[in-house]
């Protein structure tokens, strides 16, 4: 028989989350019936009885339960719990429900009293917290081979993004980064500028006509999702956009409910949600299959001599279909699958929440807009906005630049040591988890002049800040070999979009309106509506 540790820790991995508040529950729990009841039931039954209990009740009066037991549980965990030797001074006992409870206030107390680098327990691991911009640096960049994302798995639900880029490890990564560099490249990504924009006019025209109320977050993420999608597949993901948009939104919201709950159910238990996403996945799944084997077909033909079928296709589906290793081979039918399917989730909310914040703080500084607006009068004229006026829109590129530091979409990043190694002076054991706190660093004093204002200007020559590709404080894409393949694509996708909106509508906080504030799930994403009144300009 497990011991009732060992039962809480099936319930606080069975999920493939690494998110610490399903941690936290399963270690909540282990105190509480360790405290309440001494050794207690049997382990297998208990874990039954309480995956039992979290479908009839409420998950809230569970974690109601969990929070009865946090005082103590913290007070014990707090007496048992070994300060790891090698990790750098840091609060004690496990961090599990600090973290679980106010993360950001957690993460930002931790670094006020212990500096850029500190280290603690979080749920039974050992942890080291980073905001020192040269610590960063050497875990993303010089000690990357060390610092893997195996053991930190950011991202839940690899059932949806398989064995994808974002989150696979060595060999595998490495072939799968080569493939689909070539696809992301300036000249591809010019390519679906054309798509960025006509999608936001599409939205402009419809649900965005004046006058109009509208929650934002939730018209971005439909938005981004429609981008990638017809950056992924052109007029064919056009077509089967009315499957894969649905599908693929249930699927996120699944993950949504997922990232925000006290408890993970596996997913192969049959919960009414499990099999609603099953059911999501593989009509995803048959939608992408189809969509590949068409053009697959497509492609065929073109090189038996159907001149000009090749020529039209120009999205990502095609340069991964068309690329080949050193030694020829393609990428198979899996791989691909996980590709566009990887591509489509981190391409689709973290520019969402992007273009959220970034409209809520124009909403609040109305001069901005009227700068953005202006600007691309300047530059576009009486044309249409496109990829070729994206570098010129400097203003534009510096709201984009100034959100992602404020309210950085990717908050924080997460590595695991393969193996013991030195860092700003403490030798780490093996399996230590570095979590990089951008939001911390891109909010510091001792970088950022002004650090809590939002403050566009500081971007443009004159300003402050240093330009991104210096900047050892601004890391929103990561760096290194693991940054993100999408940065490009993400940036040109922000200052179209912006230019697009700003030129046609003002937005404006509705009376009485409550500003959201950043939500730290995986993403930073608000944490209700971002309401707000739309206008023409
Ligand atoms: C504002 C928008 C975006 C932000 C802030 C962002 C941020 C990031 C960050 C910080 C990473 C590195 C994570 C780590 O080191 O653990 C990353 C990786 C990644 N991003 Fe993005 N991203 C954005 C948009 C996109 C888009 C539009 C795409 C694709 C269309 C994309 C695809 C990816 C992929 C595939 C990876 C994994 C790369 C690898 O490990 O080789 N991202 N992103």
């Amino acid at each position: 028989m497990e011991t009732n540790g060992a039962a809480a820790e099936n319930i606080s991995v069975s999920g493939d989350g690494w998110w610490p508040d399903v941690a936290n529950l399963g270690r909540a729990l282990e105190s509480l019936t360790g405290l309440v009841s001494g050794p207690g039931p049997g382990d297998t039954e208990l874990v039954q009885a309480l995956l039992a209990v979290s479908w009839k009740m409420q998950v809230r009066s569970l974690q109601n339960a969990v929070e009865t037991a946090q005082d103590a549980a913290t007070r014990v965990q707090n007496l048992l719990t070994p300060v790891a030797p090698g990790l750098p001074p840091g609060p004690s006992g496990d961090a599990a429900l600090a973290m679980a409870g106010d993360p950001l206030r957690f993460i930002e107390d931790t670094t006020r009293q212990y500096g850029g680098f500190a280290g603690f327990k979080l749920a039974g691991e050992n942890v080291v917290l980073v905001s020192d911009p040269k610590l960063a640096k050497e875990i993303m960049i010089d000690q990357s081979s060390i610092f893997i994302k195996s053991g930190t798995a950011l991202f839940p639900g690899s059932s949806l993004a398989g064995n994808g880029l974002l989150v696979s490890d060595g060999d595998v990564w490495k072939r799968q980064r080569r493939l689909s560099n070539p696809a992301f490249r300036r000249a591809a990504v010019d390519t679906y500028g054309k798509a960025m924009v006509d999608l936001t006019n599409e939205m402009l025209d419809s649900e965005w006509r004046p006058p109009a109320n509208r929650d934002l977050f939730e018209d971005f993420k439909l938005l981004t999702l429609r981008i990638v999608v017809s950056a992924l597949f052109g007029n064919s993901g056009k077509e089967g956009m009315e499957e894969v948009v649905p599908a693929i939104t249930a699927a996120f919201e699944f993950f949504q409910r997922r990232a925000t709950s006290m408890l993970i159910v596996p997913e192969w238990f049959p919960t009414p949600d499990n099999v609603q996403y099953t059911l999501s996945v593989e009509k995803l799944d048959r939608a992408i299959y189809r969509l590949i084997n068409d053009r697959r077909k497509l492609l065929a033909s073109a090189s038996k001599g159907d001149a000009g079928t090749e020529g039209r296709f120009r999205d990502l589906l095609t340069q991964y279909l068309q690329v080949r290793d050193d030694d020829g081979t393609a990428m198979d039918d899996q791989s691909l699958r996980d590709e566009l399917m990887t591509l489509m989730i981190a391409g689709q909310e973290t520019s969402a929440i992007l273009l959220s914040w970034a409209c809520l703080f124009l909403a609040q500084h109305p001069h901005m807009q009227e700068r953005i607006a202006k600007e691309v009068d300047d530059v576009v004229g009486g044309a249409d906005v496109s990829s070729a006026h994206a570098g010129k829109l400097k203003y534009t590129e510096a709201v984009v630049l100034e959100t992602m530091r404020l309210t950085p979409p990717a908050w924080i990043i997460g590595r695991c040591a393969c193996a013991a190694t030195r860092l700003g002076g403490y030798d780490l054991p093996a399996k230590t988890t570095a979590l990089i706190s951008l939001y911390n660093l891109h909010r510091d004093p001792k970088h950022w002049p002004r650090a809590e204002s939002f403050d566009p200007d500081r971007w443009l020559p004159g300003g402050d800040a240093k330009p991104p590709k210096d900047n050892e404080s601004y890391w929103p894409y990561g760096a290194g070999p693991r940054v993100c393949i999408g940065e490009g694509f993400a940036m040109m996708e922000g200052i179209l979009v912006l230019a697009t909106i700003f030129r046609r509508r003002k937005l404006a906080v509705p009376s009485g309106g409550r500003i959201a504030q950043p939500q730290p799930v995986i993403t930073l994403r608000p944490d209700g509506p971002v309401t707000l009144n739309i206008s023409s300009r």
